[in-house]
């Protein structure tokens, strides 16, 4: 049976000595494929949609996936989704896109079908940018497997293996939750070393996170636009309500958000902080009379400014925290 919470999806390796790991995995093949329903078993209850987050990432989150070890962030592939209407020139542009742009991809064939044309078109795409100058692995998946003997699940994984060159090729089933711990295992395996990319806990396209981190953005850029990048990045970590103020005592509630700024650079990190923090309280100022005003409650607003090099590795991940 499918594992309600996703808590299958691995758990720590305590004492291993290895490095926490997060990264971006995309889902891909035909329609039908089972990649949806694969992307839910992956993620089980944690989903947490982020597509009101887009200066996080130019794919939409699928949902994240948080381990003790490691956190694994499935994105959309909106071109590879749907490969029908996808054809030629335009499929490879956006392959190969993606590919450079993942930690690693995951190519689901469905046991139930034979490997098609479609599926042989894919599997050559990606092997070709596995072995480019990206060498995005790609773990091939045999998805569907409670819907076939075992027999033909071996046939099948024999023909998926000779399809193309598959970092690992992975049995499971989404609907029984047959291996979706394991594979979840593989794909974290495939991750660079690297801190968590989300906050820890439920990330929320809530209108009013996207809205509190569009003030605080449009604070911090407030005379100073010409010096930071156009894409500041500004994440709402959390919005939680003050313990012993809910406003039952007749004093009006009050929130505690904190708040993250990503620069690029040190000198911008100044910047925004600027002379013993002035510039920076000034944002928090500016930022909190629109956030009382948005949420209706007092606000402490906790801002906090990093440089992204110091927690990402390299310029893939810059680019797709939007810089
Ligand atoms: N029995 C069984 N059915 C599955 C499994 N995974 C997916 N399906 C079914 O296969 C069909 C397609 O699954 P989806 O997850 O929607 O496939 P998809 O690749 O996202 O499809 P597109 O959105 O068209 O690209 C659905 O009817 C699913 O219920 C599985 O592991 N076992």
């Amino acid at each position: 049976m499918s594992d309600p919470d996703g808590t299958d999806a691995g758990g720590a390796r305590p004492g291993t000595g290895e490095p926490f790991r997060s990264g971006f995995a995309c889902i891909v093949g035909r329609p039908n494929a089972g990649k949806s329903t694969l992307t839910n078993a992956i993620v089980g209850q944690k989903v947490a949609i982020t597509s009101g987050r887009p200066q996080t990432t130019r794919h939409v989150v699928r949902g994240v996936v948080h381990r003790p070890d490691a956190q694994l962030v499935l994105v959309d592939t909106p071109g590879l989704h749907r490969p029908r209407t996808l054809l030629g020139e335009r499929l490879n542009d956006l392959v190969r896109d993606t590919l450079t742009e993942v930690d690693v991809a995951v190519f689901c064939l469905p046991a139930d079908q034979r490997v098609g044309p479609g599926d042989r078109y894919i599997a050559q795409q990606l092997t070709d940018l596995a072995r480019g100058r990206a060498a995005t692995p790609v773990v091939a998946v045999a998805t569907k497997a409670d819907l076939v003997p075992k027999g033909r699940l071996a046939e099948h994984l024999l023909e998926v293996a000779g399809l193309g060159e598959w970092a690992d090729v992975v049995p499971v089933s989404a609907v029984e939750g047959y291996q979706v711990g394991t594979l979840v295992d593989v794909l974290v395996r495939h991750l660079p070393p690297g801190p968590a990319l989300y906050p820890d806990g439920e990330l929320t396209d809530e209108p009013e996170a996207v809205m509190v981190a569009e003030l605080v953005r449009e604070a911090a850029l407030e005379g100073v636009r010409d010096e930071l990048p156009h894409s500041l990045a500004v994440v709402v970590d959390e919005i939680v309500p003050r313990e012993g103020r809910d406003g039952s005592d007749g004093r009006p509630p009050m929130l505690d958000v904190r708040v993250h700024l990503f620069v690029e650079r040190d000198s911008q990190k100044a910047i925004v902080i600027g002379k013993g923090g002035s510039r920076l309280r000034d944002v928090g100022t500016t930022a909190r009379r629109g956030i009382e005003a948005l949420l209706g409650a007092k606000v402490y607003l906790d801002l906090h400014v990093k440089v992204a090099k110091d927690w990402q590795r390299d310029p893939k991940q810059l680019r797709r925290l939007g810089f």
